[in-house]
């Protein structure tokens, strides 16, 4: 925070207040406002550091910052950039390392720089935030990581190890076992700036301990981690990293490396040569787990159907993933929007894997169809449902979730679990006789992962499925060690792979999900 100056308004809190703006006139996203501005890019690195954690924090903070701000308001209504820039300062003030005095200073600078005559309304509640909330959000804080140092729902339950919650906390164990405590839950949407249905959905998905550990950690970056396109050569991609000196180390899985310095990796041109591909450790795990499960199966170029293609990149992987076992997979990939398939091919040409990887613009809810296009007819050995989601386990990476998603959307009829289990019936029919259908979101809610794949497995199409373990997939016997246990870390005693399970060597993912269920009855497609 060198870069800051009391008094004189840093250029870096300038350019978040010019971009939180942005966003909030355009409703656009704050990471393509971020790309594409010019005051940005003139930043030096270190500005341009502290200019993107600011705004991508206001945004993802935002409805905590008003609730905050708002409080300290005795009358009146604020004026929409004065709002943004009592956002910015508080998300600083609270979550920032900067000392309160240089935030605050600065906050109120930031204000005046857009409300001239609101200086000293600016003060008051800024010193406000930083004399009352900061210390408030301190003891949430305290009591949170109390509940996760105890490590295991087994260890807290019958014992009331802080006394900071009631001991109904200690008892959860699965989705509505029962209510979260409103004092967790109140600590979890505080610390972790999350709207409070989210913070009881986070409770009764993940229990409260890893709960608390996601609230902790929820206002941090997400990790920077890439893959290595292994279909380009993974000795030359490697190569093409480390002149781009972005301090890359390797992570404990196939070309998995995370970076020490993003800010020169869309310069360097190894995302546009798809050389590098931007992508989270858990769903590189996916995508490889995916593979296996087809390669794994025949000797026979393997038959491979993806629901939900998207810009490709896990197309991209397991088509690596296969060609870097010597196999050969046939991939067929559906999506519903025309606009991400012509991205989705232009990046299979660059990666070259286009040869064995073939597109359709479709609604996968009509996969049961007899009218598919021709290679659409043939059963798969294996059928991956990358679902459409709510992305509650990549809040980090797409701040604007949390505060724009809401409870019906991940709960109710009509809703995301009910489109994800018409996908995932429909997905069902294109499996070959002992072939897999595996059901993948990169969400946290117990709502749209396991309960999805429960409701399948009781209907009349999913008797035909049993569940397998992740561990089982062929993968896992071609896994050194260290990849083996962090696979392993990833997957619960029922066999799901849920990375929202904690980090393991210190690395932190984002929350994906994947179940394997294997077709043991039904006729051929
Ligand atoms: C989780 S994303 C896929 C991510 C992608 N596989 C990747 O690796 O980057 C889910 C995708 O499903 C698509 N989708 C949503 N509804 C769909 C439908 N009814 N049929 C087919 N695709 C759909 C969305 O447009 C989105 O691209």
């Amino acid at each position: 925070m060198g870069a800051s100056v009391v008094g004189a308004l840093s250029s870096a809190r300038a350019a978040a207040l010019d971009v939180v703006c942005e966003v909030r006139r355009r409703r656009g996203r704050v990471r393509d406002v971020l790309r594409c501005s010019g005051e940005v890019e003139a930043l030096d690195p270190r500005d341009r550091a502290l200019t993107t954690r600011l705004a991508v924090g206001a945004v993802r903070a935002s409805g905590t910052l008003d609730g905050i701000v708002r409080s300290h308001v005795t009358r009146g209504h604020l004026e929409p950039r004065l709002a943004d820039a009592l956002r910015v300062s508080t998300f600083e003030i609270l979550f920032l390392d900067t000392p309160a005095q240089v935030s605050v200073s600065q906050g109120v600078s930031l204000a005046a720089s857009v409300a001239p005559r609101a200086r000293g309304l600016a003060n008051a509640i800024l010193r406000r935030v930083a004399a009352e909330d900061l210390p408030r959000i301190g003891e949430a804080r305290e009591r949170l990581q109390a509940l996760v140092s105890l490590e295991d729902d087994q260890r807290i339950e019958g014992v009331e190890p802080t006394g900071k919650y009631g001991l109904s906390d200690g008892r959860f164990s699965s989705a509505g076992a029962s209510e979260p405590s409103s004092a967790l839950v109140a600590d979890i949407s505080l610390a972790g700036c999350l709207p409070q249905w989210l913070a009881e959905e986070v409770v009764a998905s993940l229990g409260p301990a890893l709960g608390a550990s996601l609230a902790l950690r929820a206002l941090e970056p997400p990790a920077a981690t890439v893959a290595l396109n292994p279909s380009l050569g993974e000795g030359l991609s490697l190569e093409a990293l480390s002149a781009a000196a972005l301090d890359e180390s390797p992570l404990p899985w196939p070309g998995a490396y995370r970076l020490g310095r993003q800010a020169g990796l869309a310069r360097s041109g190894l995302v546009r040569a798809a050389k590098v591909l931007p992508c989270d450790l858990a769903a590189q795990v996916v995508a490889w787990t995916a593979a296996s499960c087809a390669c794994g199966t025949a000797d026979r170029p393997a038959r491979l159907l993806e629901v939900g293609q998207g810009r490709a990149t896990k197309t991209i992987l397991m088509a690596g993933a296969a060609q870097s076992w010597a196999r050969t997979l046939d991939i067929c990939s559906v999506e519903l929007e025309e606009s991400k398939v012509r991205l989705a091919c232009e990046r299979l040409r660059a990666a070259a894997v286009a040869d064995c990887c073939k597109s359709f613009a479709l609604d996968a809810t009509s996969l049961s169809d007899d009218d598919m296009p021709m290679p659409l007819q043939e059963p798969f050995d294996v059928v991956f449902v990358d679902a459409p989601c709510s992305g509650s386990g990549t809040l980090r990476r797409h701040p604007e979730i949390a505060w724009s998603l809401s409870r019906d959307a991940v709960r109710h009829a009509g809703s995301l679990p009910a489109l994800q289990l018409e996908i995932l019936t429909a997905a069902a029919s294109r499996v070959a006789p002992g072939g897999e259908l595996l059901y993948s979101t990169c969400s946290i809610l117990v709502s749209e992962d396991v309960e999805v794949v429960q409701a399948f497995l009781n209907s009349e199409k999913g008797s035909d499925f049993r569940l397998a373990s992740v561990t089982d997939a062929p993968i896992a016997s071609g896994l050194r060690p260290e990849e083996a246990d962090l696979l392993g870390h990833m997957v619960s005693a029922d066999g799901m792979f849920r990375s929202s399970r904690g980090t393991l060597f210190g690395i932190d993912c984002d929350g994906h999900f994947l179940a394997r269920l294997v077709r043991t009855g039904g006729t051929e497609p």
